[in-house]
């Protein structure tokens, strides 16, 4: 067997004792493979800020000594084209704890998926993905903090299992026959197969494990994903053992669901994790509406393959999400993503995924205060708007950084070396004047636009302001208020939670003030249509600006919310902007 993988020296192996815990020195050796395509990038950025961690939290008590391994092309030059070396796959099992950046796979032919190999021979058969969202993330959802579940993926089964036959080949037509004329089936000519495996062992292990993660850490529920209304005997069966599992070796610990309405009320007992079940499809359309109703999830591999990149991309993308894959014993953690190519040696990509699966490592060997360091830091960072291309993106007011940068800001920050309440300010600083020359923009270009193009505003329509922000009235007004302030928006329009009956309403900055700090009602607690003024007052994008004071004097109210003619709000208008016009044009015919 060829020989490439050195330990480094001064560095101890962590074992297993006797009662099953792992034995981590203050000096363990802890495997990782550099990856593919960005993988240098990001791992070279990632260890740097690892150690740094390690240091600042021990004193230079505790250090980790890495040992490179080798997988993916850098195998392939250094073991005469082997992918994945023996000697990587022992040291692997040897080291007990590694960390690898992602590897390519060719599509459609070629060799089979390393990083899927991987988990076969080493049976590391629980992919243990966490996604919750850090402030300062940007995200797609008005709620990204409600987003908290970690996703246990079944690592060996599944169509991953490789059991597939080509098209044409030999061993597809056997198949193709064996399943015509022995089991009566019917497909159309030429297809390709695949196999399905799921087994009750596959199965059981892995919601065990799901089961024994959410009793450790005091999470609520565990929730089967599946597709077995459809599947009935792999996805169905997944369902069933699954439950069985929850009965036969937690009883003491595990309701159903039914048994969470039908013996308590709704009320979950304390102490006791919600065994529940929802099928594939509705589980990502829940994940969108409703993600405070799941903790822990269960899945078969594909589903879960699927389930955590969309899920991941609710807090911001595959670029922040991290990931383990498990036994018992050994362990070895990764970046979610692939080898995102198109990037690969332009030192420009997120290295976060990789970094949160180096801070589970952490947590995993006990480290946890080197772990916490990290996320602090990271919080500070990213919530100083300094981040890298793709978050940059949607996060106004941000600092594009490259990966390097990154890691020194976040190392900086950990060292107390940067001033990051002054980038911090300086950010708001930035926005604000933005928000200014917008709103500059707004009010006296647009009239200036008119006066240069001999036209005279008419109506609501040709002066509103369309940055309407509609938030759903099951909000809290602390969440409003972080969002008004964020954007710069004095008021927001409240749509009627699923709860309630009564239509829209608005609720401005003043609102707040008479109706809950004025009221001692701590923000965080109230809903925003509690503090809402209804019924919205709307006026119709034709109305003439005449008709417009007219009624806001009538009224009483300084700004009004213009709907088009199917009644759906598309901006505001307020007095300020009528004023504006009138001091240009003078009064409107
Ligand atoms: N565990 C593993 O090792 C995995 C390996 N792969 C392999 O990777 C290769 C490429 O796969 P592909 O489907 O393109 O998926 P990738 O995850 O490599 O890239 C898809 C897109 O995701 C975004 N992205 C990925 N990583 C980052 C990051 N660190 N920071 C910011 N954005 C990121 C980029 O989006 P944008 O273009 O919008 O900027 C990128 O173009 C394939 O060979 C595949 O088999 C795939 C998944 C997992
Ligand atoms: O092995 C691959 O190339 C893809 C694996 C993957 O998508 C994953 O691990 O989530
Ligand atoms: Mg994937």
């Amino acid at each position: 067997m060829s020989q490439q993988i050195q330990y480094p020296e001064g560095g101890q192996k962590i074992t297993v004792g006797s009662d099953g815990r792992l034995q981590v020195p203050d000096n363990p050796i802890i495997g990782y493979v550099e990856g593919d395509g960005i993988g240098p990038d990001i791992n070279r950025a990632c260890m740097r800020i690892w150690d740094a961690a390690v240091e600042k939290a021990y004193g230079g008590r505790r250090k980790i000594h890495w040992a490179e391994l080798f997988m993916g092309e850098k195998a392939a030059a250094l073991y005469d084209g082997d992918y994945f070396p023996d000697e990587t796959k022992a040291a692997l099992r040897d080291v007990l704890i590694s960390i690898k950046g992602p590897l390519t796979t060719p599509v459609g032919g070629g060799f089979r998926s390393l990083n899927v190999s991987l988990r076969q021979e080493l049976d590391l058969y629980a992919c243990v993905r966490p996604v919750r969202h850090y402030a300062g993330v940007p995200s797609p959802l008005q709620r990204p903090e409600d987003i908290d579940v970690v996703i246990f993926r079944e690592n060996t089964e599944d169509v991953y299992a490789g059991i597939e036959y080509q098209a044409g080949s030999a061993d597809n037509e056997k198949v193709a026959r064996f399943l015509r004329e022995e089991m009566g089936e019917e497909f159309f000519d030429g297809a390709g197969l695949g196999v399905k495996p799921i087994s009750p062992f596959g199965t059981k292990r892995l919601v065990r494990k799901a089961i024994e993660y959410a009793i450790e850490h005091d999470r609520e529920s565990v929730t089967l994903v599946h597709k077995g209304n459809i599947m009935k005997y792999t996805e169905g069966a997944f369902r069933t053992w699954g439950y069985e599992v929850a009965r036969e070796e937690f009883p003491d610990r595990t309701i159903t669901e039914e048994e969470l309405y039908a013996t308590y009320g709704g009320k979950r007992p304390e102490g006791k994790i919600v065994i529940k079940d929802r099928i594939a499809d509705i589980m990502f359309q829940l994940m969108l509406l409703r993600p405070n109703e799941f903790d822990v999830l269960a899945t078969m591999n594909l589903n879960g393959d699927y389930l955590s990149d969309a899920i991941a991309a609710e807090v911001g993308g595959v670029g922040i999400a991290p990931g383990a894959n498990m036994s018992d014993n050994v362990a070895v953690f990764e970046a979610t993503h692939g080898t995102a190519p198109k990037y690969a040696n332009q030192d420009k990509v997120n290295p976060g995924s990789l970094l949160f699966s180096g801070v589970m490592l952490l947590e995993h060997i006990g480290w946890s205060e080197a772990a916490d360091l990290i996320r602090a830091a990271y919080e500070k960072v990213v919530g100083a708007g300094i981040v890298t291309y793709d978050f940059a993106r949607s996060l106004q007011g941000a600092t594009e950084v490259k990966t390097s940068q990154f890691a020194d800001a976040l190392i900086d920050q950990m060292h107390g070396t940067i001033d990051i309440d002054r980038i911090q300010r300086e950010r708001e600083e930035a926005i604000e004047a933005e928000r200014q020359a917008r709103e500059q923009r707004r009010v006296v270009a647009p009239l200036e636009e008119m006066v240069a193009s001999g036209r005279v505003p008419h109506t609501v329509a040709d002066l509103m302001n369309p940055n309407l922000v509609t938030m759903s009235g099951d909000t809290s007004v602390e969440d409003a208020m972080h969002l008004m302030r964020e954007r710069r928006i004095s008021s927001v329009v409240v749509q009627p939670a699923p709860d309630e009956a009564e239509g829209m309403g608005i609720m401005t900055q003043r609102d707040v003030i008479s109706r809950v700090v004025s009221a001692t009602k701590q923000p965080s607690q109230v809903r925003i249509s509690e503090a809402a003024t209804r019924p919205l007052i709307t006026v119709p994008e034709d109305t003439s600006l005449l008709d417009c004071a007219e009624r806001m004097g009538a009224e009483n109210i300084r700004r009004m919310v213009v709907i088009d003619t199917q009644g759906r709000p598309i901006g505001i208008i307020s007095d300020t902007d009528i004023f504006a016009s009138v001091e240009q044009f003078g009064l409107p015919e």
